[in-house]
């Protein structure tokens, strides 16, 4: 008999969002009844092959105890980091005791509200065969320059092989912690997850997602959010 892997999720929520320029983190900005992380954590803590899900959080956040999923038996939390690639980690130490280094994790990024089921299903299916691992992306669609410093052309990159880098990134539990230990110890503050895997010479498989899955990073990204949300059918 084979035991069925098991997949647990990560979410990353202890940025401070100042690209977005709002008074508080933008993951806990309202949007569309909700704020944008519960929209981003429903999907994974809906899903019945996701066995909890580890929220990384800032020192300060005093926002987190007012979502729905404060108090959730599939749902702990973990202190987050000065930047992204320690927040995971952090999140990723506090599975430990409860899941297994063969364990896959799933990280998504709180800010990214709009991720589709169909998208994380296809991500899942495709990479439980996988060796290393990967992530959602999008091929690039507009032409790619390279600007020297006065902004002027360098180049014209080939785009045929250029991707956008979404989330979930989804690794071996083990794998993913080794590759993120060692990238901190070398001072390389990968800003996502697969990076750290490469580092390590392995290379991580995209697969392609939709375009829908944005970041809030920017104020204009709410708007776009609310849009696609609705466009998907899953707010009014
Ligand atoms: N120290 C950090 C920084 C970021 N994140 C999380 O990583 C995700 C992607 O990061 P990004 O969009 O860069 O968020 P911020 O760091 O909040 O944005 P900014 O760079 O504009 O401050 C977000 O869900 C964010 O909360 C985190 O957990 N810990
Ligand atoms: C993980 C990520 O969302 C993939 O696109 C991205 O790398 C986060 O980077 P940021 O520089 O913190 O926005």
């Amino acid at each position: 008999m084979t035991l069925e892997a098991r997949l647990w999720a990560v979410l990353p929520a202890a940025g401070v969002g100042k690209r977005m320029g709002s008074t508080i983190p933008k993951q806990y900005l309202e949007l569309a009844g909700r704020t944008v992380i519960e929209h981003s954590l429903k999907l994974f803590v809906d899903h019945d092959r996701i066995s909890g899900v580890v929220v990384a959080l800032g020192s300060e956040d005093g926002y987190w105890d007012s979502t729905a999923y404060a108090v959730h038996p599939k749902v702990r939390r973990a202190a987050g980091g000065a930047e992204r690639c320690h927040s995971v980690l952090n999140a990723l130490l506090a599975l430990e005791g409860c899941a297994d280094d063969r364990d896959w994790v799933l990280v998504h990024d709180a800010a990214r509200p709009c991720l589709r089921i169909e998208d994380l299903e296809r991500l899942i299916e495709r990479l439980l065969e996988d060796s290393v691992g990967g992530l959602l992306g999008i091929p690039v669609r507009d032409t790619m320059k390279r600007a020297k410093e006065d902004q002027r052309i360098d180049a014209t990159l080939d785009r045929s092989a250029l991707w956008h880098a979404f989330t979930p990134q989804m690794f071996r539990l083990g794998l993913l912690r080794t590759a993120l230990q060692d990238a901190l110890s070398a001072n390389d503050l990968v800003t996502d997850d697969a990076s750290a895997i490469e580092r390590l010479g392995q290379a991580p498989r995209l697969i392609e997602g939709h375009a829908d899955n944005i970041k809030i990073t920017r104020a204009e990204d709410l708007p776009l959010a609310r849009f696609y949300l609705h466009q998907q059918g899953r707010i009014d």
